[in-house]
């Protein structure tokens, strides 16, 4: 499976965020996707998971389900960890692996991997910030997707929190899981890094 980007352009506000983006990554590959404040990381995520257009350039996936849009392989984790504040941490991962579909795992032993097994019957409005993201994570565990876009993934997580996300992450890999991330720290894995919005883009 092959992950890959040319000319990619992108508008928002009728302003330029980038252009002319080259990318490519393939099955057990990350890629860190580095840049000031506003150069465009999340854009270009969203970009990928087809939340919006390109202005110019492609995106395109090879090797993946024929059946299957590229959005269709994909998880998208934005920085802002969408829960729904009434529901319990369980019904949370529950409506996430009905909306999201697929094959999906035993959701209490997706909350006991990132920890929050004690906490499935509480309203996710009491989690804290740390424990919000890893039921986010745990979206990612509950339905197998080759491709995950994650936008600043560590932000609120303790140093376990951490290593534990950065073992999700190398096992996704191993299994031939493509990761994207938009991070300003290091990821936690090994990952080529994409840098944007310094006047000039590339991959190192
Ligand atoms: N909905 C929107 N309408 C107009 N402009 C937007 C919109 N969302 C983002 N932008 C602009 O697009 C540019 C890129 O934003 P983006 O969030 O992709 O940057 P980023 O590199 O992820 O930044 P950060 O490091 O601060 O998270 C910014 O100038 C931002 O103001």
């Amino acid at each position: 499976m092959r992950l890959s980007g040319r000319g990619v352009g992108c508008v928002r506000g009728g302003r330029e965020v980038f252009s002319g983006l080259d990318f490519e990554i393939a099955s057990g590959e990350a890629l860190a996707v580095t840049g000031p404040n506003g150069s465009g990381k999340t854009s270009l995520l969203r970009l990928i998971a087809g939340l919006l257009m390109p202005a110019a350039g492609s995106i395109k996936l090879e090797g993946g389900e024929a059946e299957l849009t590229l959005p269709e392989q994909a998880h998208y984790l934005g920085h802002r960890d969408a829960l729904k504040p009434a529901l319990s941490v369980l019904e949370n991962l529950s409506f996430w692996r009905n909306y999201l579909g697929g094959e999906a795992s035993d959701a209490m032993q997706d909350l006991a991997k990132v920890g929050l097994d004690h906490a499935a019957q509480l309203p996710a409005a009491y989690l804290s910030a740390g424990q919000r993201r890893r039921l986010s994570i745990a979206r990612l565990l509950a339905v197998r997707r080759p491709i995950w876009l994650l936008d600043e993934p560590a932000n609120a997580l303790d140093a376990a929190g951490q290593s534990l996300f950065a073992g999700f992450m190398s096992d996704h890999l191993a299994r031939g899981g493509l990761i994207v991330a938009a991070t300003h720290a290091p990821l936690g894995v090994q990952a080529r890094e994409l840098r944007i919005g310094d006047g000039h883009d590339f991959a190192r």
